[in-house]
């Protein structure tokens, strides 16, 4: 099949290479020039594990093109898939500049029938102002068919092989039935392709992000009784995660869900609630008690010093707002540096893939360490903020030399506290009991 992508970002690309892989020829348009040549070049553009060698192979065997011009990259696709940004508008609420503009270019330059796929995130209604949009000029048949994308960064490569589900918001069964050949290999371990209409898909992605989001608060909320009930949030996990109809996954406290999508989702749909005269409670929580989360251990840090850290040297082990990507939005790690400089400490910190881009954000404020061990030079504290492999299983013999004080504050819970006493740590974690030398 040919297929378009318009974006050619973390979705788009991700998309766009994993369609090559399964033998369709794909052209990813992008208005980002640097970005295109880079990628023609054979350059890739995220950090994503096991996506650079399917892009190179993909690449070299011509089933994968780069464009900017949007009139060349649709030439001839029977599906066009819009995975453009969605971001947070001034009240909360989805951009749907970047999906709209697009969409009415394609109306005009559309010279043949063609299923235009949303891929981007966006609110109940989205499906129906493209088809006008694209409308106002097509002079050819055409079909809109939602098709929100699941995939997690990190692990988007198997997350996109391996769908849990595809949902395919649609009323046109021409259009499912193209939907249903181009996804076909992605579900042969009988993994299903949902069929539904475009609005219930769209709320479909809402719902499921909110709701990941809310079970991680709902965890978090729990740790925090935790310390004050003297029990052990661990147990409690694996205790409850064991009941089926909760599930283990998505259970793990720490200082909070970050990333570009949970925050603005959770948002957007907590807007499109306000919109329609219904107040979403629990979301509005959600946002508060998250947003309180990713500086929960700066007090604790500032407790353990007495009070003040003015003048402290703290390392900081994790800027990522997880592990395996390069991406800081909505990290907490740059909440837990704020918070730390405001409160007069001095912070290095160390991350394998993220720290060109806090460099970027924060300059000298701060400094940045070759290595995890560096990091710790001198420093009265370590802070985790992102669960690196790396960070897993370090060399503590390493870090008794480098470190002033056996300090640590995990907001992951990376060690395990019997581990951290036979070391002789003081250790204090989320939801667990600390640990004192
Ligand atoms: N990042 C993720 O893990 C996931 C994101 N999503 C959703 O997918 C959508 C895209 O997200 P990302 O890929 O993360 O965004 P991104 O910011 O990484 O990529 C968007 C790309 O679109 C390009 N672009 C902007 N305007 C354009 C135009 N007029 N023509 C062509 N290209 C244009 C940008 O240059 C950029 O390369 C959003 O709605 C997001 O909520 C959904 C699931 C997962
Ligand atoms: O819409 C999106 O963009 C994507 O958002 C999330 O994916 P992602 O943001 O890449 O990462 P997650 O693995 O979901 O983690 C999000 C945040 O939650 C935190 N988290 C996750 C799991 C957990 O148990 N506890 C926890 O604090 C992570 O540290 C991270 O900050 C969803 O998991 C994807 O299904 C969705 O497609």
């Amino acid at each position: 099949m040919r297929i378009a992508v318009v974006g050619t970002g973390y979705v788009g690309l991700v998309t766009g290479t994993c369609f090559a892989e399964t033998g369709n020829t794909v052209t990813c348009v992008d208005i980002d020039k640097a970005k295109v040549e880079k990628l023609q070049g054979g350059t890739i553009t995220i950090y994503e594990p096991g996506l650079d060698h399917l892009f190179l192979r993909n690449l070299k065997e011509n089933r994968l093109h780069f464009t900017t011009s949007l009139a060349e990259g649709i030439k001839g696709a029977q599906i066009i898939f819009l995975a453009l940004p969605t971001p947070p508008g001034e009240d909360g609420s989805a951009d749907l500049s970047y999906v709209l503009g697009v969409s009415k270019e394609l109306g005009k330059i559309l010279d043949a029938y063609a299923v235009i796929v949303d891929k981007s995130t966006v609110p109940v209604g989205t499906a129906d102002k493209v088809r006008a949009a694209i409308a106002a000029n097509a002079k050819v048949e055409f079909d809109v068919v939602s098709n929100p994308e699941f995939l997690r960064e990190g692990v988007a490569v198997d997350d996109f092989m391996k769908p849990d589900r595809v949902v395919i918001g649609s009323s046109s069964e021409r259009a499912n039935a193209l939907m249903q050949q181009l996804y076909a290999p992605f579900v042969r371990q009988g993994n299903p392709i949902i069929y539904m209409d475009e609005r219930s898909a769209e709320l479909t992605k809402y719902a499921a992000n909110a709701f990941l989001a809310t079970k991680i608060t709902f965890m978090n909320e729990i740790a925090r009784m935790c310390e004050r009930l003297d029990a052990d949030v661990d147990m409690v996990r694996k205790g409850i995660g064991g009941d089926e109809r909760i599930g283990k996954r998505f259970l793990f406290p720490g200082i909070g869900y970050g990333g570009s999508c949970f925050p603005k989702d959770v948002q957007a749909l907590s807007r499109s609630a306000d919109e329609v005269g219904y107040e979403f409670k629990i979301l509005r929580s959600v946002m508060d008690v998250n947003q309180e989360q990713k500086t929960y251990l700066v007090p604790k840090v500032k407790r353990f010093f007495g009070g003040s850290l003015r003048g402290k040297k703290i390392a900081l082990w994790g800027l990522s707002f997880k592990p395996n990507t390069d991406d800081i939005r909505e990290a907490p790690a740059l909440y837990i540096i704020d918070a730390l400089l405001a409160e007069g400490a001095v912070v290095t910190a160390f991350d394998p893939e993220a720290m060109p881009g806090v460099k970027r954000m924060v300059g000298d404020k701060i400094t940045f360490a070759e290595n995890q061990y560096d990091a710790l030079e001198g420093a009265e504290a370590l802070v985790i903020a992102t669960e690196w492999g790396a960070f897993r299983t370090p060399d503590f013999d390493l870090m008794e030399t480098k470190l002033a004080q056996k300090v640590i504050f995990d907001g992951r819970n990376v060690f395990e506290g019997p581990l951290m006493a036979s070391l002789g740590y003081y250790y204090e974690s989320i939801g667990r009991r600390p640990v004192k030398p």
